[in-house]
C-alpha cells in the first residue's frame, strides 16, 4: 500500500525482501536467544549473529545432540552466554529475538526417545512462546520439510498440507513440528505474538555429528573410512540438500523480514540416494563400494522445496551447490577423524 510522507510525496513501504530492512537489522542492538544453539545449524547461526558487534547472543542447549565444542570460539566472549537448559522447562530472559531450534533432527536420535522428542516440540515450543509473550520478543521456529510427510505433491509449496502418518515411528518429530507450527499461529492470532516459521529442508555441512546417522554425514564418514556407502532401499528416493551457510542466511532474512511464513528454506537441487552416493564416491573416495541396506518405515520417497516464496519475499536463494559443499564438509570430517590433509581446496 502506498503512503504519503511529510512532503506529500507518495512512497511505498519496503517489501520484506528489502535490503533496507535487512540492513536495519545489521545496525540495531539486539539480545538474541538461540535454543539448540550448540547444535549443527544452531552453532553456525550463532557464528553469523555474533559477527554483528551490536548483537548479544544467549544460547540454551541441553547438549543431547549439541556440543560445547561447536561454540568454543565464543565461550568467555562478553557478548555471549551459554546456558545448559532443557526447553521443556520454563526459561526467562529479557530478549528481543528467539530462534527456536532445539530438537534432535536426525531420525536415529529423535526416534531414540520419541516421548522426549514430542515433549521438546510441544512443551518446548509452548515455553518459548510463553517467553516471547512475556518479554515481547519475536520468535522464529525452525520447522521442517517433514511436515509434508511422504509428499504427494512435488515439489512442495508451503500451501501443501502434507501426507503424514500420525502414529508411525517418525510421528514424534513430524507431528511434533506440525503441532509446534499450530501453536505458533495460535499464539500469533490469539496474543499477537510476532512469529516466523521456516520449513528447513535437509541441511548439511561442517559440525554435523559424525555419528549423526543422516545420509550426508554417513556417506562422508564411510567414504573417508573406506567403508561401503550404505544406500537404503530403494535408493531412488530423493532429497534436496542445502549447505549450512545458505540455511543460516535464509533464517536471518526470515527473522528480520516482514513475512511470518511458513517459508521453505532449502536447495531445490534434487538427488536420488544412489546419485548422492556416486557423487560422494567420485569426490571423496572412488575406491569405496555401495551397499544396499534395508530402509526404515515411512521414509519419504521424494522431497524438493519450491522456494518461490523465499526468493520473492526474502530475496533469498541458495548459493552453494552440492559439489561445492561436500568438499567443505569432507575437510571438517577429516580433521575431526584425525585423517591427513585433503588436497581439495574448495572455498565458498
Ligand atoms: O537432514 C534433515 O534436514 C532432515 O533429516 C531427517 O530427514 P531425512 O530426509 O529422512 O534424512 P536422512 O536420515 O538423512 O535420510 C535421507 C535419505 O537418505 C537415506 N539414507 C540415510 C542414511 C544412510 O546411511 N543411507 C541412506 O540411504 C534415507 O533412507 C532417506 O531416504 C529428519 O527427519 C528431518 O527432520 C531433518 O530435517
Amino acid at each position: 500500500m502506498a503512503t504519503a510522507n511529510g512532503n506529500g510525496v507518495t512512497t511505498k513501504p519496503p517489501p520484506s525482501s528489502s535490503p533496507l530492512r535487512y540492513s536495519k537489522y545489521c545496525q540495531s542492538n539486539l539480545r538474541i536467544l538461540v535454543t539448540g544453539g550448540a547444535g549443527f545449524i544452531g552453532s553456525h547461526l550463532v557464528d553469523k549473529l555474533m559477527e554483528n558487534e551490536k548483537n548479544e547472543v544467549i544460547v540454551v542447549d541441553n547438549f543431547f545432540t549439541g556440543s560445547k565444542d561447536n561454540l568454543r570460539r565464543w565461550i568467555g566472549h562478553p557478548r555471549f552466554e551459554l546456558i545448559r537448559h532443557d526447553v521443556t522447562e520454563t526459561f526467562l530472559a529479557e530478549v528481543d529475538r528467539i530462534y527456536h531450534l532445539a530438537c534432535p533432527a536426525s531420525p536415529i536420535f529423535y526416534k531414540h526417545n520419541p516421548v522426549k522428542t514430542i515433549k521438546t516440540n510441544v512443551i518446548g515450543t509452548l515455553n518459548m512462546l510463553g517467553l516471547a509473550k512475556r518479554v515481547g520478543a519475536r520468535i522464529l521456529l525452525t520447522s521442517t520439510s517433514e511436515v509434508y510427510g511422504d509428499p504427494l505433491e512435488h515439489p512442495q509449496t508451503e500451501e501443501y498440507w502434507g501426507n503424514v502418518n500420525p502414529i508411525g515411528v517418525r510421528s514424534c518429530y513430524d507431528e511434533g513440528k506440525r503441532v509446534a507450527e499450530t501453536l505458533m499461529f495460535d499464539y500469533h492470532r490469539q496474543h499477537g505474538i510476532e512469529i516466523r516459521i521456516a520449513r528447513i529442508f535437509n541441511t548439511y555441512g561442517p559440525r554435523m555429528n559424525i555419528d549423526d546417522g543422516r545420509v550426508v554425514s554417513n556417506f562422508i564418514a564411510q567414504a573417508l573410512r573406506g567403508e561401503p556407502l550404505t544406500v537404503q532401499l530403494p535408493g531412488t528416493q530423493t532429497r534436496s540438500f542445502c549447505y549450512v551457510s545458505d540455511m543460516v542466511d535464509g533464517l536471518i532474512r526470515l527473522m528480520e523480514g516482514d513475512n511470518i511464513g511458513p517459508i521453505n528454506i532449502g536447495n531445490p537441487g534434487e538427488f536420488t540416494m544412489i546419485e548422492l552416493a556416486e557423487t560422494v564416491k567420485e569426490l571423496i573416495n572412488p575406491e569405496v563400494t555401495v551397499k544396499r541396506v534395508e530402509n526404515t518405515p515411512d521414509d519419504p520417497r521424494q522431497r524438493k522445496p519450491d522456494i518461490t516464496k523465499a526468493k520473492t519475499l526474502l530475496g533469498w536463494e541458495p548459493k552453494v551447490s552440492l559439489r561445492q559443499g561436500l568438499p567443505l564438509m569432507e575437510e571438517d570430517f577429516r580433521q575431526r577423524l584425525g585423517l591427513s590433509e585433503n588436497k581439495v581446496e574448495a572455498k565458498v
